[in-house]
C-alpha cells in the first residue's frame, strides 16, 4: 500500500498527515509545536492512540527527522519506500508559482529565493523539503502554495498605490496567504448553501495564529486581507496586521532597542498582536482567561482583535455587494465561540444574526439565526487534505 504525506510547516510548528490515496484515508497524523523554543510539544496520533512528548526541538530539520523516526518506531510504516508522495505547504509562491508544482532542485531554490515574501515561513518550508529529500529521495515532492488561490484577484485589488516601478521592477503587490484553506472552506460552504460554488458570494475568515479574511466570488478569491507578506491585514497572535507605515521610521528613531527596519519588522511580526497588547500571550485561550479575570490589557487585546475582523467583514460585504455566507475556520475561528460572538455582535444592520446556542457547538455548524439574511458557518479547515489531493494529481 503506498502512502502520501502532507506537510504543513508554520513558522514555529509542523503539522503532518499520512494518507492512503486516492481513498483519502488518514493513517496517522501529528503536530509539533514551539519549534525553536524550550519545551516543544511533539504529538502523534495513530491507531486510536495519542502519543505526546515534551522536548527541545531546535529547528524544522530536526522535527522532520523525529517524525520519520516516530513513524518507524510506532509501526505506522514498515519501510520509508511506502511513502511515494510528499506534499509541502509553501506560503509564498510570488508571481512565479500560480499552481501546485513538482519539486526539483531548481524549484526548491526558487522557493528559498521567495523568502522575503514570507520570512517566517518559506525558509522553514524549504528546510523540510531538504530534510525529506535526504531520507526519502525517491518520493515525489510537490509544493502547494498558499498564494495560488489568490492569483485570481483583480489588479485594482492587488496593487498598492505607489509608483509603478515598485510593481514593475520589484513585484511589490498583495499576494495573500492561507489560500488552500480559503478555497477548501468556501467550497464546503457552497455545499451547505446547496448551490454551485460559481453562484456564491462568501467571506471566509481563517483565524489561527496567523489570520486572514478573503472575499470569494463564484469560487474565486477577489480580495484578501494579507499583503506582500503575512504581516498585512488583521491583528494576529503575534503580528500587528496593517498600520500607517509612518510609524516605522518614527519608532526606529525613538526606540533604542530597534536599530533598523529589520528589527522593527521583527517586532511587528513576533511581539505584536494579541501578545503585544495583552502582555500575557499570543494564544487566544490565555486571552480568554485574562478577560474572565478582568485584566484590562487582555480585554483591550480581545476588543481590538474582534474590531479588526469586523471591519474586514464590512469591507468585503461592500466588495462583494452582499454575501450568501460568512465562514469561520482555523484554530481560533473553529474553537473560540466568544470571538465569533464579539465579531458578529453589532452587524445586525447588515441582516447578520447569530444563533447563540448554535454558536456554542463544535465542528461544521450553521451558527446564524433562521431569519439571518447572511448565513454564518463554522467549518473546520483541512489544508492537509487539499495538499494530499494535489500530490495525487501530480504524482
Ligand atoms: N480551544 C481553543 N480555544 C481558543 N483558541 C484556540 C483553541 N485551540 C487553539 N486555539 C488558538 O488557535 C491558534 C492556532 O491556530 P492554527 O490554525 O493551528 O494556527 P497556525 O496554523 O498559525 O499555527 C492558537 O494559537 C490558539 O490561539
Ligand atoms: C501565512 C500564515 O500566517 O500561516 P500560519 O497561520 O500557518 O502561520
Ligand atoms: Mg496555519
Amino acid at each position: 500500500m503506498t502512502k502520501t504525506l502532507a506537510v504543513n510547516a508554520g513558522s514555529s510548528s509542523l503539522k503532518w498527515q499520512l494518507y492512503e490515496m486516492p481513498e483519502e484515508k488518514v493513517v496517522a497524523k501529528g503536530l509539533i509545536e514551539r519549534i525553536g523554543l524550550k519545551d516543544s510539544i511533539f504529538t502523534t496520533k495513530f491507531d486510536g492512540e495519542k502519543y505526546e512528548q515534551i522536548l527541545d526541538i531546535v529547528n524544522h530539520t530536526q522535527a522532520v527527522k523525529m517524525v520519520l523516526e516516530d513513524m518507524q518506531r510506532l509501526n505506522i510504516i514498515k519501510e520509508f519506500s511506502e511513502i511515494t508522495g510528499i506534499g509541502h505547504r509553501v506560503v509564498a509562491g510570488g508571481e512565479l508559482f500560480k499552481e501546485s508544482t513538482r519539486l526539483t532542485p531548481e524549484v526548491v531554490k526558487q522557493i528559498e529565493e521567495l523568502s522575503p515574501y514570507a520570512p517566517l515561513h518559506n525558509p522553514a518550508e524549504a528546510d523540510c523539503m531538504h530534510a525529506f529529500e535526504e531520507v526519502l529521495p525517491d518520493a515525489v515532492g510537490v509544493a502547494v502554495f498558499d498564494t495560488a488561490f489568490h492569483t485570481t484577484m483583480p489588479e485594482k485589488a492587488y496593487r498598492y498605490p505607489v509608483p509603478n516601478k515598485y510593481y514593475d521592477e520589484l513585484k511589490v503587490r498583495k499576494y495573500g496567504a492561507h489560500g488552500t484553506s480559503h478555497m477548501f472552506v468556501s467550497q464546503e460552504a457552497a455545499k451547505l448553501l446547496g448551490k454551485p460554488v460559481e453562484e456564491t458570494k462568501i467571506i471566509t475568515c481563517h483565524i489561527g495564529n496567523g489570520a486572514s479574511i478573503t472575499a470569494v466570488k463564484g469560487g474565486k478569491s477577489v480580495d484578501t486581507s494579507m499583503g506582500f507578506t503575512p504581516l498585512g491585514g488583521i491583528m494576529m497572535g503575534t503580528r500587528s496586521g496593517e498600520l500607517d507605515p509612518s510609524v516605522l521610521p518614527f519608532i526606529i528613531a525613538n526606540d533604542p532597542e530597534l536599530k533598523d527596519a529589520q528589527d522593527a519588522i521583527d517586532m511587528l511580526n513576533k511581539k505584536s498582536g494579541l501578545a503585544g497588547i495583552s502582555e500575557i500571550s499570543s494564544d487566544m485561550r490565555d486571552i480568554r482567561d485574562g478577560r474572565k479575570a478582568g485584566n484590562p490589557k487582555a480585554i483591550l487585546a480581545f476588543d481590538m482583535y474582534c474590531d479588526r475582523i469586523q471591519k474586514y467583514i464590512g469591507q468585503y460585504l461592500a466588495v462583494l455587494n452582499g454575501a450568501d455566507a460568512i465562514v469561520f475556520t482555523a484554530g481560533i475561528g473553529e474553537n473560540a465561540e466568544y470571538m465569533r460572538e464579539g465579531v458578529l455582535d453589532g452587524l445586525d444592520w447588515f441582516g447578520i444574526k447569530l444563533d447563540k446556542e448554535a454558536n456554542n457547538t463544535y465542528g461544521t455548524t450553521e451558527i446564524s439565526a433562521a431569519d439571518s439574511r447572511v448565513k454564518v458557518f463554522v467549518i473546520p479547515t483541512d489544508e492537509e487534505l487539499v495538499i494530499a489531493r494535489d500530490v495525487e494529481l501530480l504524482k
